[in-house]
């Protein structure tokens, strides 16, 4: 890896403390610095965020130079933004391991740093994080400790930011400040009527009139030096029940609000933020800033591109592509974004759903082809899935299709407001089992736990391509009632993947290979790994039967009958967690029906799992090729004897 070279400033800052000692002159130098060092970084390694961290650099900067970090709280939302921030905070030489295995996390972590306040990665917490934050250290006397929440235009549409605004503004005397970065953009842009409402107050005519009144606030409150707070106190009281109450949604929610301001003026924002320092109570400074910021390509490309890009050329702004030598098989979410638009050619009630993710779960291929029947309803992953539920009471079949991780968030209204009424709600559970660089909040470990518990949830995962689009067609027959498929991020294993679809038997599982020493059972994309494990035990003298169990509820009873019947030694493989996955159902069954076989699980354990590709992942537990061989031969030791010295090593054997 290339030695990379900070900036003159740059390569001499450790800590904030020592940002702190340069003149407010340098800091658009180190601004400069910072995102240049950003850009040389993430070019090279890509598997990284990109545009979001370019539209802070500015903010970060003086953020860390105005406020007495890590003493005061600074909260990011979702992090994905936060490379300048890692930078700036003792992380600077350790930037170029980001999100590899053993490398620093691409999300802020407390375990990383005491500058990392809260952990993140899920959207719309830094509010509520900040809040806690604040009410914390009232109560513990700490007064003049300030938090701050840095949250994105697109976090700013999730329930829970509003579930915080709405608490923060009855603590009218907790000390926090919400930075709401405005970039109009999500990942693909940004949706929905509070879009429209930021547009508004940054262009209208009230608003500028706001403004004019809250400047001149300001003003007084620097004149005012040691006594703002009572100077604050008194001018907006005076404000109280004004045009500025009146025209702000945030006024209206008690808290001050300031700006728009230009993000990337950083000796501006310094000044901004020295003077809100000194002004009680929840405020909140709204920055408009662009993502991609300050690298040609970005800022006039793409920014949906730009939100994580991989390697590319700095110097022409070209993205590397691997262009393979064969064909490939498609991504599973191509599949899923290809077909069902297949599906609603055909059925005239299906209709996609997608929260925020229209790029990344291929929705948006139904968006542009069917938009009157496919929503972006933005971070929203409890609307979606209520808003679905309302769509299944008319009689429609909603996909809605949610990143697994992500879904954790919306438990609630599958469970009240989708299962109970027993609604023919198709959820496409994407990122299932291990998302890689992403780590720990972003793997799709809890899924079939989850949802197999919920009385008439079906809950299936194909082993392929072919399988995807069956399960899809299967879902989206007459009162099916609520339906999940979940599959993995990235691709399949067929290359011919454009398969005649055909309706599947709920809850049958399928024989793929017979044998007779050992059974594999499995659900879902590991079933793949199963298949080469089987093929290099043959070669050792194993004979292993395996099932691809395509439901893990309800579960293939005849099948499982058949397979305890016959096999006294039986592996389970699932990319999601042990405890309470297909593995413990499996237990159940056959405690239940007395069968007394020997069975060995593997799948995610009952610890949180941190970044790494997913290959890394998968062999780190056990269930890549290598593991499930391992446990093959650990359950069959004879095999051992015929194995050679290197196999052994090969497989940790012995
Ligand atoms: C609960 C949840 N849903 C979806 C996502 C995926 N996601 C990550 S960043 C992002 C866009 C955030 O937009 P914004 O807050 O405006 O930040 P920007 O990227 O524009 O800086 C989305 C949808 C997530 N991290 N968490
Ligand atoms: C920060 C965030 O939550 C997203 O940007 C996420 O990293 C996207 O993941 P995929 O690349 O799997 O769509
Ligand atoms: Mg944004």
């Amino acid at each position: 890896m290339t030695n990379f070279k900070p900036g003159l400033l740059l390569k001499d800052i450790n800590t904030p403390a020592d940002l702190r000692k340069l003149t407010e002159e340098q800091l658009p130098q180190v601004s400069d610095e910072v995102r240049q060092y950003i850009i040389d970084v993430v070019s090279e390694i890509g598997n990284s965020h990109f545009g979001a961290s370019l539209g802070v650099v500015e903010l970060t900067v003086a953020l860390h130079y105005v406020f007495d970090t890590p003493n005061d709280q600074l909260v990011w939302d979702v992090g994905h933004q936060a490379y300048g921030h890692k930078i700036l905070t003792g992380r600077r030489d350790n930037f170029p391991t980001n999100r590899t295995k053993g490398g620093i996390s691409g999300f802020p972590k407390r375990s990383e740093s005491e500058y990392d306040t809260f952990g993140v990665g899920h959207s719309s917490t830094s509010i509520s994080g900040a809040l806690g934050m604040a009410v914390a250290n009232r109560y513990k006397g700490l007064p003049d400790r300030q938090h701050i929440a840095v949250i994105g235009d697109g976090a700013m549409t999730a329930g829970l930011a509003f579930e915080g605004m709405n608490h923060a503004g009855f603590e009218k005397d907790a000390n926090l400040l919400v930075i709401l970065n405005d970039n109009c953009m999500s990942i693909d842009p940004n949706v929905g009527a509070l879009r429209d409402y930021l547009t508004d107050i940054t262009t209208s005519h009230t608003y500028n009139k706001v403004k004019d009144e809250v400047w001149t606030m300001l003003e007084k409150v620097s004149k005012f030096g040691p006594d703002a707070r009572s100077v604050v106190s008194k001018v907006s009281s005076a404000l109280k029940g004004s045009l500025l109450k009146q025209s702000n949604m945030f006024e209206s929610l008690n808290f001050r609000y300031f700006g728009p301001v230009d993000g990337h003026d950083v000796i501006g924002l310094s000044k901004v933020l020295n003077d809100l320092k000194d002004i009680p109570g929840p405020k909140i400074l709204h920055c408009l800033t662009k993502k991609g910021k300050g690298f040609k390509y970005s800022e006039e490309g793409n920014p949906t591109q730009w939100h994580a890009p991989g390697v590319f050329n700095k110097e022409t702004g070209e993205i590397v592509k691997i262009v393979p030598s064969s064909p490939q098989p498609p991504k599973y979410q191509e599949v899923f974004g290809h077909t069902i638009v297949e599906l609603a050619e055909r059925n005239d009630k299906i209709m996609g759903i997608t929260p925020a993710m229209p790029s990344g779960s291929s929705l948006n291929i139904m968006m542009k082809a069917m938009p009157d029947r496919s929503f972006d309803v933005g971070i929203a992953e409890q609307h979606a899935v209520t808003f679905s539920a309302g769509l299944a009471t008319q009689g429609l079949v909603p996909f809605c299709n949610i990143y697994s991780s992500f879904m954790q968030r919306a438990y609630d209204q599958v469970i009240h407001d989708v299962a109970l009424q027993n609604l023919n709600v198709v959820f496409c559970l994407d990122r299932a089992g291990f998302a890689g660089a992403d780590g720990a909040t972003h793997h799709g470990a809890y899924d079939i736990a989850y949802m197999r518990s919920i009385p008439n949830m079906i809950v299936a995962a194909p082993m392929n391509e072919a399988e995807l689009r069956n399960m899809m067609f299967t879902a989206q027959q007459e009162d099916m009632g609520p339906f999940s498929i979940r599959y993995p991020r990235g691709k399949g294993v067929m290359t011919e993947w454009k398969t005649v679809m055909k309706p599947i038997k709920v809850g049958t599982g399928r024989k793929v290979t017979t044998g007779e020493d050992i059974a594999i059972l499995s659900i879902g994309h590991p079933g793949n790994f199963a298949q080469e494990a089987i093929k290099e035990l043959e070669g050792m003298g194993a004979s292993v039967a395996h099932y691809d169990m395509r439901f893990v509820k309800p579960l293939d009873e005849n099948l499982l009958h058949e397979i305890f019947s016959k096999f006294d030694k039986v592996i389970t493989i699932e990319d999601g967690c042990l405890m309470g996955g297909m593995g413990s159902a499996i237990l159940e069954f056959m405690v239940d029906q007395g069968y007394t076989s020997k069975v060995k699980r593997l799948g995610i354990p009952d610890e949180y799992i941190h970044h790494g590709t997913q290959q890394e992942l998968y062999a780190d537990v056990g269930f890549d090729v290598n593991g499930i061989i391992k446990t093959v031969v650990e359950m069959m030791p004879e095999l051992e004897n015929s194995m050679s010295n290197e196999e052994k090593l090969k497989y940790a054997v012995g």
